[in-house]
């Protein structure tokens, strides 16, 4: 798959070539700039490939779809809604507020999955960062999405929210046999989570690496000590564009 911006004659993405497999999760890590979003975009059908084409269970993305679950680095709740609220705001959207009003009990349960009963009706204001997030994350899962794209969930909390949130991320993905592609400047992040990690560089966007990550699951934090961990975070590095990464 390729991708241009034709206004700036700008190739985005050049002979991208992604295969995710049903319950896998893959990361892709690159420099700022080299189209990890733009990628996520055309997955995601919020914009079209310029060539080639993204197939989810054998049929083409022509655009957004509800089989599909998408998450930014901010949480972006609405602020007039509570947290409840906004969780069931996909399936009024699809379905009616009839439905979202029956869906009621299913949000509940997702909201105290994530660690977050009795807060269905606090406002986004009166969340933390970590808690907002978590919020987004049953505003995804209400929809039971086969894939779950994700662009820097989690980069805005701090270390051991963001520790805590991956875990919960895995647990989520392994019980549900959900397939999750995860953009992140985190190379530990992406090894810890991910079957394979695409590593991606700039002008023209292109894959340059792709590494199976062999480590047994369930993941745990503490595997990031071992030394099989840290091979794989100096294999990623030396692949990524010098001085993308502080
Ligand atoms: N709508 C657009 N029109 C023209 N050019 C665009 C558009 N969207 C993105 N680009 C360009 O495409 C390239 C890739 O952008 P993209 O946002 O996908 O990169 P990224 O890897 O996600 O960056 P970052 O890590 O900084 O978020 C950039 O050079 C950007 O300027």
């Amino acid at each position: 798959m390729t991708k241009s911006y034709s206004g700036r004659n700008f190739v985005a993405l050049e002979n991208i070539d992604l295969d995710l497999p049903r319950g896998s999760f893959a990361s892709i890590i690159g420099s700022s700039g080299c189209g990890k979003s733009t990628l996520l975009k055309i997955m995601a059908g919020l914009t079209p490939p310029t060539s080639g084409s993204v197939m989810l269970a054998g049929q083409p993305v022509m655009g957004p779809r509800v089989e599909t679950g998408m998450m930014f680095q901010q949480a972006t709740l609405f602020p007039w809604l509570t947290a409840i609220e906004n969780v069931l705001l996909p399936i009024g959207i699809k379905s009616g507020k009839a439905a979202a009003e029956q869906a009621r009990q299913r949000a509940l349960d997702l909201l105290s999955l994530v660690g977050l009963s009795g807060f269905d009706n606090a406002y986004p204001s009166e969340l933390s960062g970590g808690m907002a997030q978590r919020t987004a994350m049953c505003r995804m899962l209400i929809t039971d999405p086969e894939m779950l794209l994700l662009d820097e969930p989690f980069s805005a909390l701090d270390e051991l929210t963001r520790d805590f949130m991956n875990m919960e991320l895995q647990r989520i993905c392994m019980s549900r046999q959900a397939t999750a592609l995860l953009v992140t400047h985190s190379i530990s992040e992406a090894v810890i989570l991910s079957d394979t990690v695409y590593v991606m560089a700039a002008r023209p966007g292109r894959i340059v690496k792709r590494l199976e990550i062999d480590l047994p699951r369930p993941r745990t934090l503490d595997m990031m000590t071992q030394p099989e961990f840290g091979a794989y975070v100096s294999e990623i590095r030396n692949h990524l564009d010098k001085g993308a990464f502080l």
